[in-house]
This record gives C-alpha cells, structure tokens and sequence, in this order.
C-alpha cells in the first residue's frame, strides 16, 4: 500500500524519487493511517503535520495516546518508512488528512530514529495465523521531515506555507484503500474458492450411512443438505471470480480516465470497490467457516487447512474497511441516486436500472413454472426490482424524518440491506453477462450457466424476505425458485469434482489432508496425526509429576 499510495498522492517527481527505492527493496514501507482511537474516521485521525517555515519542514507529532498509529501492517519490525496520515497544520489552521513520507528507521542499523516510537501490537486472533505479519504501533515526537515529503499531487503547501488544494477531487486521498478494496474482491475468491475445493472434494469421499444391507454407505456429497450448503459456495467462488475481473476493468477505467482528469465515474468506482468488498468479504468468511462444518469433526484439525485459512481470511471483513461502513457509504450514493431520479438525470453504470424506476416500481414477475427461472431475463428483472424498490422505500421513510441525517441514520440497518441487494444484482448481473459469451471448453458453458442460477436463485431464496416485502415476487414464485434450485443441484453434482479441480490448485498450495487430489485421506490423517509433537513420547510430560500421584491417591482412598 506504501507503492499505491505514492503513486496516487505523490508528484510525478515524487514518484521519480521514492518509487525506485522501494522497488529495488532499499526502503521498506508501509501505510500508516489508522490510530488507537480512529481507523473507519479518516477525517477523525489526531496525528499533526505542523509546517515550520523557519526550517522548510513539517513537524509530525502524536498529541495524544489515541493518536497512536496503530495496525499498520509491516510496521511493527520491518518497515523503515511509512506513507503517514496526519491533520495538515499551517497558518495555524487545520486542513485535515493528508499523506506525508516519514522514515521511521535508520538504514545503517534498522534502529528507530530519534523521535520514533515503535513496535509490533501482539498476537491475533487464531493459533498465531496473521502473527507473520508486524502490524504495529508507532507514536511520533515532534519529528522533523522536509516539505517535499509531503505528498502534494492532491494538494501543496508552498515555502511561504501558504496551502494550495489542485483542481483534483479531495477524494483521490482515498485511493490507495479503492485499489486494495478491488484486489481484495478476487482475493475472496481465491479463498473461497481454496475452501469450497477442499469440503466438495472430502465431501465425495467421505461415506456415512444410507446402507442397509451391508453394501458401500453413501457419500455425503450425495445427501441434498450437503449439496443445499456446499453448491451455493461453490457457485459464489465462481462468482465473485468474475465480478471481481469485471471490478478491475473497472478499476483500470477509472484510473486510466483520472490520467486524463475525467472524474465521472470516480463515484461508481467508490461505490462497486467498497460495496464488492464488503459483500464477498463477509459471504467468504461465512463460507469457510461452513467449509470446515460439511467436513465433520476432520474439519476441525489445522491439517485440515480450514482453521488456518478461516484465521487469516477474517480479517477482511474490517481491513480495508469495516464492511458496514462501506456498505454505509453504498447506500449515501444510492440515496443520491433516487434523489436525483425526479430531476431526470439518467443514473449509469451499475445504477442505470434505477432509471427504469416507472418500470420496476409496478412491474410483475412473469415467473409461471419452476423452469421459467432458468430464464435470465426473469432473474435480471426480480433483482432490480427488488434492489430498486428496497431503495425507494429508505428514500421515502428518510423524506419523512425531521433532517436527511437524521432520518439516514434511524434508518441505517435498511439501508443496510438495501446496499446489500444492490451489490447483489451487480454480482448476478456481471455473472449472467459472462455465462453468454462465448466460453470455449466441451459443456463448460453448461456448468457456468448452472452454477448461474445457482447463484441467483440461492440468493434469491436466503433473502426472499426482501423479495416479497418489496412485491417483486409472489410466496408461489419464490416458492418455484426452491424446487428449481434443488434441480439444479442434482445437475452440478456430477460435475462438482471437475468444478473445483478447474481451481487447479496443487496440493501443496491447498495445504489440505482432506482435499487431497488424490482423494487418499485416511493414510493422510493417519499419518499427519504422528507429526504432533504430543506424540514424541509415549508416555506423556507430567505423568510422573501430576497424574501418577492423583491416580496413587485415587488408588488408596479406594482401597479404605
Ligand atoms: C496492494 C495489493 C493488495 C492485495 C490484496 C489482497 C489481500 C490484502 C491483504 C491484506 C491487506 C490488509 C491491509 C489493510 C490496510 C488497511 O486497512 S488501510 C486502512 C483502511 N481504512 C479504511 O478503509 C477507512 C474507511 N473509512 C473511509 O474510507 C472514510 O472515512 C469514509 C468512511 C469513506 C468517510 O469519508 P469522509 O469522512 O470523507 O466522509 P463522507 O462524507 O462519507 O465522504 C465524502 C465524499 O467522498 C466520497 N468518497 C468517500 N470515499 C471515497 C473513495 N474511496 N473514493 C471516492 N469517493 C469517496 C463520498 O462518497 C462522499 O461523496 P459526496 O460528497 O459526493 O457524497
Ligand atoms: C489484519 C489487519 C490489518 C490492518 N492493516 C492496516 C494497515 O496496513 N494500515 C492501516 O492504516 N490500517 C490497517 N488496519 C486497520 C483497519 O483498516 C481498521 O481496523 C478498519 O478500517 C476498521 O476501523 P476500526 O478499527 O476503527 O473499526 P470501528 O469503526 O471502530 O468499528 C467498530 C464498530 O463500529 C461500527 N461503526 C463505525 N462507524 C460506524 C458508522 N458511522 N455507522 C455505523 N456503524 C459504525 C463498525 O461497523 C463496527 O461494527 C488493519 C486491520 C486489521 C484487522
């Protein structure tokens, strides 16, 4: 994040300087914005940049304990610089957050520069799975930089110290955390995708019950509540895969337009990076956990791979942005939208069905039979409706409060929601748009479209409430959806082992006993079992010390 943020903050000059250094690993640097007191409140963080003009430099101090940079990641041992956040002071007046290049330590002999104050926070949640990584903490005492370290692509503050804010939105102080937010869409799926390939392939060998005539028992891949757990994730690993190569087109877009100072679809790009973020983070971590519960109690064992991967993977929900949060700021531009919606700006990009607000407002589902949802017209429809109408009516209830604030946040857990159904159609969308193009491969095309509407019509069911409150559909429709969804399950079942080995991981990377290729997790077990440390003795540590003496004592109040 050190990287993006120069590259987005700093001069083109800057970036000739500091760029080449961290490349070529001759400084090491990290992003230092969240505090002890502050990390979703960018505008609330404490730390000052105070301009000197006697010296020519910012004076970067932490006022209060709370101030503490706190979580950065790598900062705790191994960075020697940091792209620090801190409120803009000269003149004597505030100008909020900006982005300033500190050199935390020396590069003779790593050891903190006088002023610096820093260390690692401690250990995380898990057996010690994100302690790899130094998150820290550093405080500053009246440090000293040059004002040519203060990022200035944004903004400048001039030898006088007078302060100069470009032609460039304020937002772009943001955009180092929308990168990160766009890769972190693909990486659910990556993670996703590692735990749905381990549970679908212990799933087709594990075997309990179902015969009762001494015959093979059954495979748990075959039960229809493995299948009603384990499809709708696999279905999500694929697609979160594609909405996420969608999010980076549109990344790319953005950025390629912000070359060229077009900022039109800065707002949009906010919208999908933090609305996908949040949405696959959270199914994600939900999805590994219940990775670990189709495996039994195997799934419980870190040879397992899921403890691990579950440890690390979490996190997500909150780096990066607290998902509420974000999912928060989705729903302000969705409110904006609807608003805007009488004026008669068209909305665009993903917001565009928002422009059929005649349409959807009163349209009725023309769903009639279980097979009539294997039409992609009818669940492209029911999504917007559903998303549109959840919309409108926040819109409404916020009309009636005494203040658009205030009525935002009384209403924040609909709005909530509401941002959830809106990401949800771009997911269904960017899905049902890549399953008609043209996909080379025997039948490949036929398992997208399957895992497709698995996708959507799962959805559509886990969230049916939404769907008849809104009216977009009838109990019978939703009703339909179910039967069709358990029809579509028994059609991946044959191909789900092919789906998953398509993830193409090799056993190494998958770190799993259980989702071995080979499919030979007993011996596997087994023998994992004997690498436990406990087991480098037979008899174990204590015995003598603690448990021989209870079970003497036992033995001779017994015998009274
Ligand atoms: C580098 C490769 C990565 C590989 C990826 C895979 C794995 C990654 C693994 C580990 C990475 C972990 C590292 C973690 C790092 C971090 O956690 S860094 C810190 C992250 N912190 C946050 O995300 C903070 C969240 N808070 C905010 O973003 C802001 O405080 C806010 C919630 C948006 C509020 O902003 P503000 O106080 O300014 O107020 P608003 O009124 O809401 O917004 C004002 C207007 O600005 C618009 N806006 C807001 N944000 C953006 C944005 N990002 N882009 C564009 N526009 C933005 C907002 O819509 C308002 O617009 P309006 O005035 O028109 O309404
Ligand atoms: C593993 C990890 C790595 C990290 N790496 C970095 C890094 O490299 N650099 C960096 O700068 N930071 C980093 N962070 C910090 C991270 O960005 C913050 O923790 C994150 O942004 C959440 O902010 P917070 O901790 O202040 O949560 P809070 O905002 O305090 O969240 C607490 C609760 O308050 C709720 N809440 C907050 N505001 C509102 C609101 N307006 N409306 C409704 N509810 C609200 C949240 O939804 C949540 O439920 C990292 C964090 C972790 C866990």
């Amino acid at each position: 994040m050190f990287v993006p943020a120069i590259k987005g903050q700093g001069t083109e000059e800057q970036q000739k300087k500091w760029l080449p250094l961290a490349y070529k690993f001759q400084i090491i640097g990290c992003y230092a914005q969240t505090e002890l007191g502050h990390g979703s409140n960018v505008q609330g963080l404490e730390t000052t940049a105070t301009f000197d003009p006697m010296t020519d430099e910012f004076v970067i101090h932490s006022p209060t304990l709370t101030s503490s940079k706190w979580w950065p990641g790598g900062l705790g041992k191994a960075s020697t610089h940091a792209v620090v956040y801190a409120r803009l002071i000269t003149e004597g007046k505030d100008y909020g957050i900006h982005g300033f290049i500190v050199q935390l330590r020396s590069l003779e002999d790593h050891s903190p520069l006088p002023g610096v104050t820093l260390g690692d926070i401690g250990g995380k949640f898990g057996s010690g799975a994100y302690n790899s990584m130094d998150n820290g903490v550093l405080r500053f005492d009246h440090v000293r930089i040059p004002r040519d370290q203060m990022l200035m692509r944004l903004s400048q503050v001039t030898r006088e110290g007078k302060y100069v804010q470009s032609d460039v939105p304020k937002q772009l102080l943001y955009g180092t955390m929308v990168y990160v937010r766009q890769s972190i869409v693909a990486d659910a799926s990556k993670a996703l995708s590692r735990a749905v390939c381990i549970a679908v392939r212990y799933s087709a060998i594990r075997k309990q019950f179902g015969s009762q005539d001494g015959g093979p028992e059954t495979q748990v891949l075959n039960y229809r509540t493995q299948q009603s757990r384990l499809f709708p994730l696999l279905a999500s690993a694929y697609a979160f895969r594609f909405v996420g190569d969608w999010l980076n087109w549109l990344y790319t877009d953005v950025t390629q337009k912000l070359e060229v100072k077009d900022y039109s679809t800065l707002q949009e790009a906010h919208a999908c990076t933090a609305g996908l973020k949040a949405v696959t983070t959270s199914a994600t971590a939900d999805a590994i956990e219940e990775c670990r519960k189709l495996c039994g109690g195997h799934g419980y064992l870190n040879s397992s791979g899921l403890p691990e991967l579950f440890a690390v993977y979490v996190p997500a929900c909150t780096y990066e942005g607290d998902n509420v949060v974000l999912l928060l700021q989705v729903a302000r531009i969705l409110m904006k939208t609807v608003s805007q919606l009488t004026s008669g700006k068209q909305p665009v990009g993903t917001m565009a069905y928002m422009g059929k607000v005649q349409h959807l407002m009163q349209s009725k589902c023309a769903v009639k039979t279980a097979e009539d949802w294997l039409n992609p017209a009818f669940i492209q429809e029911a999504f917007e409706a559903r998303a549109l109408r959840m919309a409108v009516n926040c819109a409404q209830n916020i009309g009636q409060a005494s203040n658009q604030e205030e009525g935002f946040y009384e209403r924040s857990p609909d709005l909530l929601e509401a941002a959830v159904a809106h990401i949800q159609l771009i997911i269904v969308t960017k899905f049902i748009e890549k399953v008609h193009q043209d996909i080379p491969g025997h039948g490949v095309k036929e398992q997208l479209q399957n895992l497709c509407n698995v996708y959507a019509l799962y959805t559509l069911h886990k969230h049916l409430g939404d769907f008849l409150a809104t009216g977009s559909l009838t109990p019978k429709q939703g009703a339909l959806a179910n039967e069709q969804l358990g029809k579509l399950y028994a059609q991946v079942r044959p191909n789900a082992v092919a789906l998953v080995d398509a993830f193409n991981y090799t056993d190494h990377y998958l770190g799993s006993v259980l989702g071995r290729y080979d499919g030979n997790v007993y011996p596997a077990l087994y023998e994992e079992a004997w690498k436990d440390p406990l087991n480098e003795t037979v008899v174990p540590e204590g015995y003598h010390e603690y448990l021989r003496p209870l079970l003497k004592q036992q033995l001779k109040l017994s015998r009274l």
